[in-house]
């Protein structure tokens, strides 16, 4: 049976520019739009011109994109005609393929926000979508508040839509404005709206307040609707809009919407998403969100030593679908909650073939949880899991002994009478049997004591000379009897590539030493550095 066509629409420039925090630069407006062309998206909208001059200045560029790239805006005002409305205009001058309109559906929102009658709305709807479309636009009309509206009185958000539809609007759009629909909710409307417009000219715009704007979306298709609004990894405003990143490998890899549908995003595409979504965290500076599904570090990490020993024979096992799909990786961590077979994934990954058998396994195992009671968490710890490996099984060399360190935080005034306060750290590190002392001046003791270890190696300064520290968290944990302080340290080379090293100590400086320790010696195993 032929496929039915289910078309994508990306607000990530317009509603997700809507998030608190967010701000695009044109600049970053470009690389997400031409990201999203690559990812195959159907519709791009790119944000709102008229409204500032970052979005007039993109809508004022040509462009070179597969994509229908749209502009964003309000319906003509109330008592105005379209060509007596700036905003209108905007729009109609905006270098876009589509308009897509911001139209009021739910009566209420007429009478108190926009203080007009329903009449007036419906005739600033017609008059928009007929403007638009005698420039040559494909329109869409995204009718706000549609959910709520029909609830309400179905018959007003019904004719909203229809006027829509019927002044030549190519997608009329249902928004959970507000986000509160429950997705039974969802499906019982789009299905009585579909039995008035045609499914595959309905679109759904759900936001996330009870988290299930990606439920209410899928729950919108099964009741007819065929375009999906959304944004990636979910941004927009307040809680967010439905994740584009969580629906598009639905829709590709789950047999229900994989077999009735077929969208723009190809195979070779789907493996880009989980690179797209990290770069756009990237470029906003936000963490990514490591239990993502489908695309975070963790959608296919498995802890337990029961499941990575089931995955290691076949990883469907504990697995819903391939992580290689979405351009993920599987990752089996070693922890105290392993097993032998969580060890032996951790070193094949990293090169190590031991026989499972090997007494040095259990060894290691038992070392791990161990150290695990004391308060170290090797499952975030990637590298420093390796060099104790490396050290059972007899292959770290001694590269270098720490045979002192100071630590000095003073508070001062400087040559402008300010108080400061600096960190002085000195170092006495033994390599190959000549003593050198090295000083370094931080803007805390770790940052003077990481400058000063790593100022003068001798012969392995040229390995670590590429070496940056890209992150440092401290956490106080009640191990055993004593309080004691786990610093986890993630470090990155000139290659890019990064590591985390993890040190546990009752003071701070001593467990950020280790994690420091372990993150040179590391980098000296890494460019396969000899003793
Ligand atoms: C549900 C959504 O996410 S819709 C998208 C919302 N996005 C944004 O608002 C971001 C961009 N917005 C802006 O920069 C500004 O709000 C602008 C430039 C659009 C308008 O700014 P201003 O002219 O100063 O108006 P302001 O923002 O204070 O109020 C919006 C006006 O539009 C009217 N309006 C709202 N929706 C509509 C609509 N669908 N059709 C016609 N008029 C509308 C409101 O009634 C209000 O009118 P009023 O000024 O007579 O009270
Ligand atoms: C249009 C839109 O963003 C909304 O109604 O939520």
């Amino acid at each position: 049976m032929a496929r039915e066509r289910l078309y994508l629409f990306d607000t990530t420039l317009r509603d997700g520019a809507q998030t608190n925090g967010v701000d695009f630069t044109l600049d970053d407006k470009l690389v997400v739009a031409k990201m999203l062309d690559d990812l195959g998206i159907d519709y791009v909208e790119g944000g709102y011109p008229g409204a500032n001059p970052t979005d007039t200045d993109l809508f004022a560029q040509d462009r070179d994109l597969n994509t229908t790239f749209t502009a964003f805006g309000m319906t003509r005002r109330p008592g105005r005609s379209v060509s007596n409305d700036p905003g209108v205009a905007a729009l109609l001058d905006a270098k876009a393929d589509a308009i897509c309109f911001v139209a009021k559906s739910w009566d209420y929102h007429v009478r108190v926000a926009l203080e007009t009658t329903p009449e007036e709305n419906l005739a600033s709807i017609r008059d928009s979508v007929t403007a638009a479309k005698t420039k040559g636009r494909e329109v869409l009309v995204d009718c706000e508040h549609f959910f709520d509206g029909y609830k309400a009185n179905p018959d007003y958000a019904l004719s909203c839509a229809k006027a829509a539809y019927e002044s030549g609007a190519r997608w009329v759009v249902l928004c959970d404005t507000n986000g509160g629909t429950l997705p039974h909710e969802i499906e019982e409307i789009v299905g009585a709206v579909t039995t008035v417009i045609p499914g595959d000219h309905v679109g759904i715009h759900a936001h996330n307040d009870t988290e299930q704007a990606v439920a209410n979306s899928l729950a919108a298709v099964r009741a007819g609707a065929r375009q999906i609004q959304g944004t990636l990894n979910g941004l927009g405003e307040r809680c967010g809009n439905a994740n584009l990143v969580s629906i598009i490998p639905t829709l590709k890899l789950k047999g229900e919407f994989n077999s009735r549908f077929e969208i723009s995003v190809s195979d070779d595409q789907l493996k880009a998403l989980a690179a797209a979504s990290r770069k756009l965290d990237d470029m906003l500076n936000r963490a990514p969100n490591r239990h993502a599904p489908y695309v975070g570090d963790s959608a296919f990490a498995t802890k337990a030593g029961i499941h990575a020993s089931a995955i290691l024979k076949d990883p469907v096992t504990y697995e819903h679908v391939a992580p290689e799909a979405v351009g993920n990786r599987r990752r089996v961590l070693v922890s105290d909650q392993g097993g032998r077979s969580n060890v032996m994934s951790e070193l094949e990954r990293i090169g190590m073939s031991v026989d499972k058998n090997d007494p040095r396994i259990a060894r290691l195992l038992e070392e791990v949880k161990e150290r695990e009671a004391l308060g170290y968490a090797y499952e975030g710890a990637d590298a420093s899991f390796e060099l104790l490996a490396r050290r059972i099984l007899g292959k770290v060399p001694d590269y270098f002994d720490v045979e002192q360190f100071d630590v000095n935080v003073e508070q001062r005034y400087n040559a402008l009478g300010k108080r400061v306060t600096v960190a002085m750290a000195v170092v006495k590190v033994k390599v190959d049997g000549q003593t050198l002392i090295s000083a370094g001046e931080g803007n805390g003791p770790v940052n003077a004591l990481d400058v000063a270890l790593r100022k003068d190696l001798g012969k392995y300064q040229k390995f670590i000379d590429g070496l940056k520290l890209t992150d440092y968290r401290v956490r106080i944990l009640n191990a055993g009897t004593e309080a004691v302080t786990r610093v986890l340290i993630e470090s990155e080379d000139e290659e890019g590539e990064r590591w985390t090293t993890v040190g546990v100590s009752p003071n701070v400086i001593e467990s950020s030493f280790q994690a420091l320790m372990d993150s040179v010696v590391f980098k000296l195993v890494k460019s396969g550095a000899t003793a």
